[in-house]
């Protein structure tokens, strides 16, 4: 396994490379969800490169950039051990030398959910992401559902730009109690710990009222908040959604395909999930 941090060296080192070459985008503290995404990399791939990069650009003002989780020992190891090729751990400099000045946007659906929460976060993810794919120029790039926003953007950005690269979008690994995998996760104390499953219970209860027959996708809404609300250690929800998967606008009919997600405020962190709809 090499480790690169400059972006000419990795360049020039995933041009040396077998195709097809894969890429894993990740912010490190790495955990078993990022791993599937490694893995399968590895199965579909000749060369696997997993990025390991906290981009200052995604995270607003007051947000948790300084106290984000950060162990690149214990990453390495992992990669290591799940047969990785090449790793680029660039700095905050490399990525952003002075004078960088080029800003991807890719629309409204950027604006909404996540984006309404935290302006600009988009701008920051599609600017890091197209930076990363045109270093490596992998053919494939891996992203995982928990961060269902952000693999339409994606997937949006890889479109609209004509960048010939496959997104392949993986299901949200989740702990025994339903609680999805974050690098977060670590933040929160064990009551908290306890109180965060509450977020995936929220949403199975969405889940089930619509299979049972509710298409009405305010009382969707209604029922995950009502479960998230009665967790008195989520403080704040900063959304309930019910949205068109390509659009992410809010729907009033709840369909197959559509996202159910949630965003809430628990202790030092915020978490997000979603479930797809089908
Ligand atoms: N539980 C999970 N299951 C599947 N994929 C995941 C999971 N958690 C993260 N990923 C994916 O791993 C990639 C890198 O994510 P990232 O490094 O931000 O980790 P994270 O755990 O989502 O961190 P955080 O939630 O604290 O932002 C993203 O494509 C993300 O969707
Ligand atoms: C895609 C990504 C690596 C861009 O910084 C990040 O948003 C993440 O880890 O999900
Ligand atoms: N996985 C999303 C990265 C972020 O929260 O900024």
């Amino acid at each position: 396994m090499r480790v690169v941090s400059s972006k000419d060296e990795m360049r020039r080192a995933c041009r040396e490379s077998s195709r097809p070459l894969s890429l894993v985008p990740t912010m490190g503290a790495l955990h078993d969800g990022h791993l599937s995404l490694v893995d399968r990399a590895r199965s579909d791939s000749s060369t696997v490169a997993v990025s390991i990069f906290v981009n200052p650009t995604q995270f607003g003002e007051g947000e948790d950039f300084t106290e984000y989780p950060r162990d690149l020992d214990a990453d390495l190891e992992l990669l290591q051990r799940h047969g990785t090729d090449l790793v680029f751990v660039p700095d905050v400099a490399e990525v952003y030398p002075p004078g960088f000045d080029t800003w991807v946007d890719v629309g409204p659906i950027a604006d909404r959910l996540e984006g309404a929460a935290r302006p600009g976060h988009f701008r920051g993810v599609a600017t890091v992401v197209a930076k990363l794919f045109g270093i490596v120029q992998p053919d494939r790039a891996y992203f995982g559902q928990k961060d269902g926003q952000q693999t339409v953007v994606v997937r949006k950005l890889a479109r609209d730009l004509d960048m010939g690269i496959e997104v392949v979008v993986l299901p949200t690994v989740r702990e025994s109690d339903g609680l999805a995998m974050s690098s977060r996760n670590v933040r929160l104390n064990p009551e908290q710990r306890n109180a965060a499953a509450a977020v995936y219970r929220a949403l199975a209860a969405g889940m089930n009222l619509w299979s049972s027959g509710e298409a009405d996708a305010s009382k969707v809404r209604d029922a995950v908040r009502q479960e998230l609300e009665a967790e008195p250690l989520l403080e704040v929800v900063d959304y309930v959604s019910v949205a068109s998967p390509d659009s992410l606008e809010e729907l009033d009919r709840a369909g197959r395909g559509a996202m159910l997600s949630t965003a809430v405020h628990l202790g030092p962190i915020r978490l997000i999930d979603n479930v797809i709809m089908e």
